[in-house]
Formats: C-alpha cells, structure tokens, sequence
C-alpha cells in the first residue's frame, strides 16, 4: 500500500512500483509530497486550472466504495466539479466513473481464462461504482483482453465478440442492477457482416439494454500500435447516445488526435465525451493531459480520458518497423485517467500504476455556461472551415499559400 507520504515504503516489491515516476504514483502526488502546501496550491492552480474560481473539491464516498478500493486494491478517487447557479434551470448533476485496470494473468494463459481473470477483477470496481451512485461508467478500451495488436498475430482475434456477446451480458446486468449506464469498448466480431473485427465500443442503458455501438474512427499506424492489421476505422460516424444522465459519446483512443473528431462529436450535441484508450508512456504521455483538456474548452463539453495500466508481455517477440529490436511488449501503459471539464479546470490523473476508479460529480449545465461566456460555437465560422475542407478534399487541390516574390532575393 501507499504510505502516508503518497510514496511506497521502501523493501515492497520493486515489481509494484514499476511504472511509478520516483516511488509515486502520479504528478499530482509527487508534488504534493515535496511542496510546501501554499506552492503545491499554486502549481495545483497553474496544472489544473480552477472551477469557479477554486480548487476542484475531492468528495467522500460510501465506505462501501472505500472497503472494495482496499479489499481489491485499486486506486479509487472522487471530485465535484461546480458551476454557477442558475435561475431558469435546475441543476443537472451526474456521476460519472471511469475504470482502469492491468491484465488479470500472464497473456500465455488459455484465452477463456484470461478474459474470466479480467471480468472477475474488474466486477469489484463496477461494483464500487455502482455503490457509489455512479450513473454513467466506461470502461477501458478493448478491456476484456490484453492489448496484443502490437504482435499482428491473428489469433488473438479470438477476443472479438459480438455486440451482445459474453461481455456486453455480464455488463446488462451490472447496469440494471446499479441503473447505470456502461460504456464498453471491447473487440467486435461483426457476425452480419462476414465475422470482420472492429474495435467498437458498446454503450449498455441503465434498464441493461444496448443503446447503440460506436467503432473507432481512426486507426494508428504508429510505434507498435499495429491496429490496421487487425480492424479497418470505423463506419458509425459520431453518434451522440442520449441517455437517461445526459447526451454522451465515445472517442476511441487515438481518436483525441483528431481535432475534427472531437468536434464531430461536439457538433452532435455531445456533454460528455469518454476516451478509453491503450497508450505508452513513451510514445504519448507528454500529450496525455493536453488533448482531452484541449477538447473539453474547445468544444464546451466534460471528457474522460482513461488509460490501462502495466505492462503487458507477448509470448512472442514482435518487431514494428521502425528500426527498434525486437521486443515482446508495448512498454509501460500508464494509466492516469482523468476528466477535463469545459472551464478548463481538471481532475488529478489516477495512480500512473495501479487499477483505479476515478469518480466525479459534474453539473452539465456548465456546457452552456461556457458556450454562453467564451462564445466558441458562435465565432467558429465553421462555413469558411467547411469550404477549405471541401476544397480539400478534392485531387485537385492547390494549397493557398502566397509566395514573397521576392524571396530569393539577396539582402
Ligand atoms: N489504442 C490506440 O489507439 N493507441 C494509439 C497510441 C496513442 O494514440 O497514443
């Protein structure tokens, strides 16, 4: 366990620190460890923004929640994000969780085992979530397996499942009992469609009916994310699920890339927008907690982002093309889920290591509150973007760019 100090006493396995940035779990706990209170508030501030003119406050959950996050040892955090009152609306109050989690056995274990080992690990976290009141929970992306498009092996395909498959039945009954909504990224396998495989993310009602699917809409080709061998982008668009807790929606992954993404999903009438993704410290972290906070002002709606945590080792070693040994693992998944709000304020980031729960309350009246003071929406002249893109798109296109005539010219 963490000690008080947020750092893990000394002589504990080093294996359950591997991922830790010097002993601690996160930034957010190694600042607060070595700042004095009155500069780790002002790096606070400067991180992570403020919410209605303060700090984000953390808020107490049911010992229930508290007694899981302990018995199965995962992180388990809570925040509130505020808005101003309003005098024509009522508040509009949601909780919202966000899971992750490692891989449950060795990934050369027998493929039922594996997903069983996960489901059965992950159940005590939905069910501290759904002690906790949470009304809309996600799940990270392809959780039900480990992370293996890094091999290009086709077996491992074998994971795929229909949309009302094994997974999506277990969750049906978590979320009519907890009446919640769940939103499960898991592997497809689209049986009307030639059994092809998508990465799809499957959002379950709080009655345990699907609502609908949303497949992931770009597809990387970078480092060891390998994922074209495996599923082609998506052909869902961006759908905005209307929920009985708010209008929410799903962008996959390497999807936060996208800005256009982001905005399609907005331009739908999105309030929440959840990340499930699967990346390496390596590759993105620097990036991590730019794009979601980026896309939650520019487009006045909350995101969570959520990451899987340790690292997942392959039977056999793969290489990726880009002149790197060969390897048998993607490196270090570092975790730290979190929620950016549209007043640009944020959570902390979950443990860079260990499972974890992240919660927060989140009035979505503060959406419009945003759109009304900053007035993006109002000023984004999306018809001169419209035409560009347009133009764009066609063979024929000629940047606009306009040369100095003079600037060859010697000085
Ligand atoms: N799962 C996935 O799309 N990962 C790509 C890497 C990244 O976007 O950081």
């Amino acid at each position: 366990m963490e000690g008080s100090n947020g750092k893990r006493p000394q002589g504990e396995e080093e294996e359950a620190t591997a991922g830790s940035i010097g002993g601690y779990e996160s930034l957010h706990r190694l600042l607060e460890s070595n700042l004095s209170p009155e500069l780790f508030k002002e790096a606070s501030r400067l991180l992570l923004g403020l919410n209605c003119g303060r700090a984000l406050e953390a808020i107490s959950l049911p010992d229930g929640t508290t007694a899981l996050a302990k018995a199965h040892s995962f992180d388990v955090q809570a925040f509130r994000f505020n808005v101003d009152k309003e005098f024509l609306r009522q508040p509009r109050v949601v909780r919202v969780g966000l899971i992750q989690n490692s891989i449950a056995v060795p990934t050369t274990s027998h493929f039922a085992d594996q997903k069983k080992a996960i489901m059965e690990k992950v159940k005590p976290m939905i069910d501290a979530a759904g002690e906790s009141g949470v009304n809309i929970l996600c799940l990270q992306e392809a959780w039900t397996m480990p992370f293996a498009f890094c091999t290009r092996e086709k077996r491992w395909c074998e994971f795929a499942e229909p949309i009302d498959g094994e997974s999506t039945q277990f969750l049906q009954q978590l979320a009519q009992k907890y009446n919640m909504v769940i939103v499960s990224p898991i592997l497809e396998r689209d049986v009307n469609h030639g059994e092809i495989v998508w990465n799809t993310a499957v959002v379950i009602g709080n009655h345990g009916n699907i609502i609908g699917i949303h497949r992931k809409n770009h597809i990387p080709r970078v480092g060891d994310f390998n994922e074209s061998t495996y599923y082609m982008e998506g052909n869902t668009g961006h759908p905005v699920f209307e929920t009985a807790y708010g209008k929410i929606a799903v962008n996959i992954c390497y999807g936060r890339h996208h800005p256009l993404n982001w905005l399609a999903f907005g331009l739908n009438g999105a309030e929440i927008v959840l990340n499930p993704s699967a990346t390496v410290g390596e590759l993105s972290e620097p990036m991590w907690p730019i794009e979601a906070r980026n896309a939650a002002i520019a487009n006045s709606y909350f995101v969570g982002s959520i990451n899987r945590v340790g690292t997942e080792v392959f039977p056999n070693p793969f290489t990726s093309g880009d002149g790197k040994p060969q390897h048998a693992d993607f490196g270090h998944f570092y975790g730290s889920s979190h929620f950016s709000a549209p007043d640009a304020s944020c959570t902390p980031s979950l443990s860079r290591y260990r499972d974890g729960l992240m919660i927060s309350d989140m009035d979505l009246n503060l959406c419009r509150q945003i759109k009304d003071k900053w007035g993006f929406r109002m000023t984004a002249r999306y018809d001169m973007y419209a035409s560009l893109l347009s133009n764009y798109s066609k063979p024929d296109f000629k940047p606009q760019v306009i040369s100095d005539p003079l600037i060859n010219k010697r000085a």
